[in-house]
């Protein structure tokens, strides 16, 4: 079943009026199937931001079509596209985004409080959640008594625990540490394995990639090309670092990735 499909979009900034325009999508097409753990890379400028604003609906395309399990967002209304964004998406960002007033456990299940979902069923998911990602000991602290590491893994089980159609990170590890990027890429692999969770992520590290299951790379707004992982972590991750050197363009991180 397609959870994601977007279809020939493209994406022009700038207005006819100031005749500066630029295409930094064009006619891109992407599907991503329930369950997948998809990643997306490119140089720098290829479009992946742009790519990832279109798929949260934070912007809108110049032209083509998305469709988040099969309901198009730009269909909707302010208050329906707000609905849709809260239930439907989850979110994990480069730098967390924690709110700083609540504590870890009161950022993770802000979804659900929002959603008005009973207290028995939000602590028994919190708590099955918190396992998995080795953060039940600092449910109750604040997010600046814990490490990088930790605020990304309570970041990553606010962005699922309402379970929503898929997933969308940009950088996640761009913040953290060898091993703190490591332990997320873990949590992540075991909730995608483990729980089906379908994600999307975008990412300049080809440590990071290695652990999805897919990875399209992108150049000047198109599709380039695709990869699949077979069963080795460790031999994919070489298939990355040659895939991006085909690649070309300014990807300066591959000479500096994260080693095995
Ligand atoms: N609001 C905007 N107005 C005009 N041009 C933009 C705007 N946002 C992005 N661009 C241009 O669109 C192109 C794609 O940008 P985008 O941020 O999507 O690339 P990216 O692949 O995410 O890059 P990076 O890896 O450096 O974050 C770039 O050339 C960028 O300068």
């Amino acid at each position: 079943m397609n959870v994601l499909k977007a279809q020939a979009l493209s994406k022009i900034y700038g207005t006819k009026q100031s005749n500066v325009t630029y295409r930094a999508l064009d006619h891109f097409d992407l599907e991503v199937e329930a369950g997948e753990f998809v990643g997306v890379m490119g140089p720098s400028g290829s479009g992946k931001t742009t790519l990832l604003n279109l798929l949260s609906t934070i912007d809108r395309p110049t032209s083509g079509r998305i469709e988040v399990n099969g309901i198009d967002p730009s269909l909707l209304r302010n208050k329906e596209l707000a609905l849709f964004r809260r239930r439907k998406l989850g979110f994990i960002f480069q730098d967390f985004n924690l709110l700083e007033t609540l504590s870890i456990k009161e950022n993770i299940v802000l979804p659900l409080v929002l959603d008005n979902v009973k207290v028995a069923d939000i602590e028994r998911k919190v708590k099955e959640l918190a396992e998995v990602l080795g953060i039940a000991h600092i449910l109750d602290k604040r997010t600046y008594e814990v490490s990088g590491g930790q605020q990304q893994r309570a970041a990553i089980a606010r962005a699922i625990i309402h379970e929503p159609a898929i997933v969308l990170a940009d950088e996640l590890t761009g913040n953290l540490d060898s091993k703190a990027a490591k332990d997320a890429m873990e949590s992540l692999r075991r909730l995608n394995e483990e729980q089906g969770t379908t994600i999307l992520m975008v990412t300049h590290d080809p440590f990071a990639a290695s652990y999805c299951r897919r990875i399209v790379f992108i150049k000047d707004g198109k599709l380039f090309s695709e990869i699949r992982r077979g069963t080795n972590r460790q031999a994919f991750f070489q298939q990355i670092l040659d895939a991006l050197s085909v690649l070309g363009g300014n990807f300066d991180d591959v000479a500096n990735a994260r080693q095995e």
